[in-house]
């Protein structure tokens, strides 16, 4: 006889979809980004997911951890997490990050346990007839807010015609991009990918787009691009002007030098990733505003706990992203639904995707005035279009990537490219 939520497989398929010209301060997007999606399937044929990076160290590392979960059950993600941090031991790889280098090791047992994680909670959710949001203590609000998160780009990937977007490569070009993501989504909030351009012209985008924008909250993150002098010049140039200022220099003694004189918060997805930063950070009073981001904060129940200590701490939420698939959107979503102080509008690189590609069936996911409307179907509250995921997987077979590589592809237009931080 089967039993309710024991564990009898575990599937990791790697996923490729096309991705747009987007430029940052270690080089371009190329034209596919890489994910892996996670299925946990019970004895009872109930299934969860989860979705993850999918550089291949990785999938390495989500391979090594699958096999001993299998027997336990999805109510032991204690003994998940342990597994994961267990089969990382004699782990020597680098890298796998799936962010081009942004991020340091710190998080590695927590970025392998995550997808493990988010499918076990989607599973608990079928099971108890509860969506995911109610397992995190229940919804606080009914919709997320999202940000229209521009980049500079090209036009199109180098031979190639342009995208839907066209070339961003001024304030007018960011203008026109954000006109077009916030008319067709709503969005509130603003950010601006910057790291790309000298700091001063970077200052001067911002300066349109709020003119532009009168009203909408507006962010800059340069990637750690600036020093820390370039970084408190800017900090005055942006007073008044952006909500939060997100890493603007290097490690969290960068972040620190540069809070003592900056008149607007700071925000970080680079220098405080781990538990093990928060210390530190919290004494230096480096960062005000942490970027959470499941996927290497450890789930969502670690990224709840993230949530208390900020609290706790007096530091406030947001939420960083990654160019991602509708599993990992669904999962955003119901985390920040029921996390009361993750409130300001997250990021999402969702409008870089195209609108049919995924491996989530249609009509699960509605955007409503700049939000997702959280789902409240059982768990997640998506589910797997199959032929979908095989035609993504066939993308990844077919694509020849097996990581995300930013400055590898810049250099193959700009060979004296360099990815050094800081630059300026
Ligand atoms: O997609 C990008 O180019 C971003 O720069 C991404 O890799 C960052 O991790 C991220 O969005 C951020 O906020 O730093
Ligand atoms: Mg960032």
């Amino acid at each position: 006889m089967s039993r309710r939520g024991v564990i009898k497989d575990v599937v990791i398929t790697p996923v490729a979809f096309h991705d747009m010209p987007l430029l940052n301060s270690v080089g371009v997007h190329e034209p596919w980004a890489l994910r892996s999606i996670i299925e946990i399937v019970c004895e009872d044929g109930t299934y969860g997911l989860g979705e993850s990076y999918g550089d291949s160290t990785h999938l390495g590392r989500l391979e090594r951890a699958a096999g001993p979960i299998k027997g336990l059950t999805v109510y032991d993600t204690n003994a998940i997490h342990k597994i994961c941090v267990e089969s990382l031991t004699d782990d020597r790889s680098t890298g796998g990050d799936g962010m081009a280098g942004m991020v340091t090791t710190a998080s590695v047992a927590d970025k392998v346990f995550s997808p493990f994680e988010v499918a076990c909670l989607d599973i608990q959710g079928k099971l108890a007839g509860l969506p995911v949001s109610q397992l995190l203590g229940g919804r606080v609000r009914d919709s997320v807010q999202y940000s229209a998160y521009l980049f500079y780009k090209w036009g199109g990937h180098p031979g190639e015609p342009d995208d839907e977007y066209g070339p961003a490569l001024d304030p007018a070009g960011l203008i026109k991009q954000a006109h077009k993501i916030i008319d067709e989504f709503g969005f509130k909030a603003i950010k601006l990918k910057g790291g790309v351009y000298p700091p001063a012209q970077e200052v001067e985008a911002i300066k349109e787009l709020r003119k532009a924008f009168p009203d909408l909250p507006l962010r800059l993150d340069p990637n750690a691009a600036w020093t820390v002098e370039t970084s408190k010049w800017v900090a005055n140039e942006l007073k008044g002007i952006v909500e939060y200022l997100e890493d603007p220099a290097p490690e969290i003694e960068g972040m620190a030098a540069v809070a003592k004189d900056a008149p607007m918060p700071l925000a970080t997805n680079m220098a405080v990733v781990a538990f093990s930063h928060l210390p530190p950070s919290i004494l230096q009073n480096a960062v005000q505003v942490v970027l959470s981001d499941h996927h290497f904060w450890g789930g969502l129940r670690r990224s709840q706990t993230l949530a208390s200590i900020c609290a706790i701490w007096g530091m406030r939420l947001s939420m960083h992203s990654n160019s991602h698939l509708g599993i990992s959107l669904a999962a955003m979503t119901h985390l920040a639904s029921a996390t009361p102080n993750l409130d300001y509008a997250c990021d999402t690189h969702w409008p870089w995707k195209r609108r049919d590609e995924d491996v989530i069936a249609d009509g699960a996911l509605k955007w409503a005035d700049g939000a997702l409307v959280v789902p409240t179907a059982p768990g997640l509250g998506v589910e797997l279009d199959r032929a979908k995921l095989a035609q993504l997987h066939q993308n990844y077979l077919d694509c020849g990537l097996t990581k995300r590589d930013d400055t590898t592809y810049m250099r193959k237009f700009q060979p004296d490219f360099s990815p050094k931080i800081p630059k300026w």
